[in-house]
């Protein structure tokens, strides 16, 4: 029975982080009668034949809500056996539409930030999606090997690094409590995901980033000024060396 169900075919669902410039994310509770009904969730929906990740979700979006969005980008690919499907779920982030959305299909919707949804729940995988959103976009690696530490994490700070990680402790970040993994491939990635890594910083040396990766990934880069393209193929943004 579990073997026949690992073995079920995912449906492909596209879903958006629309995300306004203070912070707050478009996100819809679902209707009586599906499955988790009330629970909160990105719109989106599945894909129709031969669409992309990109085309699905500004189709639903247009349908369920009436908006027109520019580029989204890839971000995070993520596989989940619920009991009535199993789906690939293919999150996408868009800071860019025209209009105000309209609930077409009688369905919820408000920007929010995720501490502050009106009553019920974001749906399990979102939320732990939501959370990883907040990741800041610069980061900072400080190996042990290089001096004053001490300086180092100071200057860090100077240069905006919302997450610093000194060789051998915790990483660290307003919101403290990220685990996080180097890794040197996307089969690292894979498995830093499994074991439950909050995100992954990729090694030097490691150039381009397939689409399908399950945690948030920074990419090595010499200046914070590169953190809006390595978004924009799909990582969480940079991370620098002091
Ligand atoms: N749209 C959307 N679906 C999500 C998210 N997270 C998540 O697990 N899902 C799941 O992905 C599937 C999305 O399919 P859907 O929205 O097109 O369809 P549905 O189950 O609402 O019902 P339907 O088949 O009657 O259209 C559902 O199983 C839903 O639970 C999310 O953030 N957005």
């Amino acid at each position: 029975m579990a073997e026949q169900q690992v073995e079920r075919k995912a449906v492909e669902v596209a879903a958006g982080i629309l995300i306004r410039k203070d912070g707050t994310i478009l996100m819809g509770s679902r209707p009586e009668g599906k499955p988790y009904a009330g629970y909160w969730e990105f719109p989106g929906g599945k894909f129709e034949p031969g669409e992309t990740a990109h085309e699905a979700l500004a189709r639903e979006l247009r349908e369920e809500l009436d908006l027109d969005i520019g580029a989204s980008t890839p971000w995070l690919v993520k596989v989940i056996d619920y009991p009535h499907a199993r789906v690939r779920l293919h999150f996408r982030k868009c800071h860019d539409w025209k209009g105000e959305p309209r609930s077409m299909e009688h369905q919820q919707f408000g920007f929010y930030h995720r501490a502050r949804l009106p009553a019920g729940e974001l749906l399990p995988m979102d939320d732990l999606i939501a959370g990883w959103i907040e990741l800041p976009c610069v980061a900072a690696w400080i190996p042990q090997k290089g001096g004053d530490v001490e300086a180092r994490v100071a200057r860090a700070k100077e240069a905006g690094a919302g997450l610093i990680w000194v060789e051998g402790e915790k990483p660290v970040s307003s919101d403290s409590g990220w685990t996080g993994s180097f890794a040197r491939s996307e089969a690292e990635v894979k498995l830093a995901a499994a074991n439950h890594a909050d995100f992954s910083f990729i090694r030097k040396g490691v150039t381009g980033l397939g689409e399908e990766h399950e945690i948030p990934v920074y990419l090595p880069a010499e200046s914070a000024s590169e953190a809006a393209a390595a978004e924009e193929s799909g990582a969480q943004g940079v991370w620098l060396e002091f």
